[in-house]
């Protein structure tokens, strides 16, 4: 019998498929995505992450297990500590400030997607919050982990830092312990609940889609 992760993994696959397959990510891992492209993506995604972080911090306040609450508080210092960091390093690169990114507006499928996340977080218990953040967490583990495998992207001067730091064992390890967490709180969950988190899972799958082509089309 699968496992709820393995069911919510395979209820996306179409539109993961389509992300793997998408001329933004293939650009990062051929080198032939556009800096104007990526400064775009590189812009939005900051901004998205401190709201990311927001639904991590959100189930902080939502869970009454201390263990939940320790991994979670993990979570969102390894967001804007961790995850973060590579974006600051091509800020830096590409001669970007923190307060140059903050007077850029987020863009509408940013904002909408970022606005699902928070809404669904707020309105649910625990579960929703795992849920709402794994494809995001997961999808990226996977497309670092594809494109590490890819000869010399990971050596690739300006993409190469992207992909090793998604395809990095920090970066799986803290996906993996997300992933076992749904497990464990959607264990033995009826058929309604898992398909009220399903929905969840698939949404956000076709909101990283939407964030991809968003990017290679500088959608603002
Ligand atoms: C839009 C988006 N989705 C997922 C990730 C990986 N945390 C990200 N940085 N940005």
């Amino acid at each position: 019998m699968l496992t709820i992760s393995e069911r919510l993994y395979k209820a996306a696959q179409p539109v993961w498929k389509e992300c793997h397959e998408h001329p933004f990510v293939k650009g990062i891992g051929d080198g032939s995505l556009t800096i104007e492209q990526f400064r775009f993506y590189l812009l939005q995604d900051y901004l998205y992450l401190y709201d990311y972080a927001r639904v991590f911090a959100l189930g902080i306040v939502k869970s009454k297990d201390p263990k939940v609450m320790q991994l979670l508080s993990k979570s969102v210092d390894n967001i804007l500590n961790g995850e973060m960091k590579i974006h600051r390093s091509y800020m830096e690169r590409l001669g970007i400030t923190e307060d140059q990114v903050f007077q850029v507006k987020p863009s509408l499928k940013n904002v909408a997607y970022t606005n699902y996340m928070l809404a669904v977080s707020h309105a649910g218990g625990i579960a929703e919050v795992l849920v709402s953040i794994l494809a995001c967490s997961w999808s990226y583990a996977e497309i670092g982990q594809v494109l590490a495998q890819a000869p010399g992207a990971a050596d690739h001067t300006f993409y190469g830092e992207w992909i090793t730091g998604y395809a990095s064992p920090e970066y799986h390890s803290s996906n993996q312990a997300l992933v076992e967490l749904t497990d464990k709180l959607l264990e033995g969950c009826s058929e309604e609940t898992y398909q009220r988190m399903e929905d969840i899972f698939v949404m956000c799958s076709r909101f990283e889609l939407d964030f991809w082509e968003m990017s290679w089309r500088l959608e603002s």
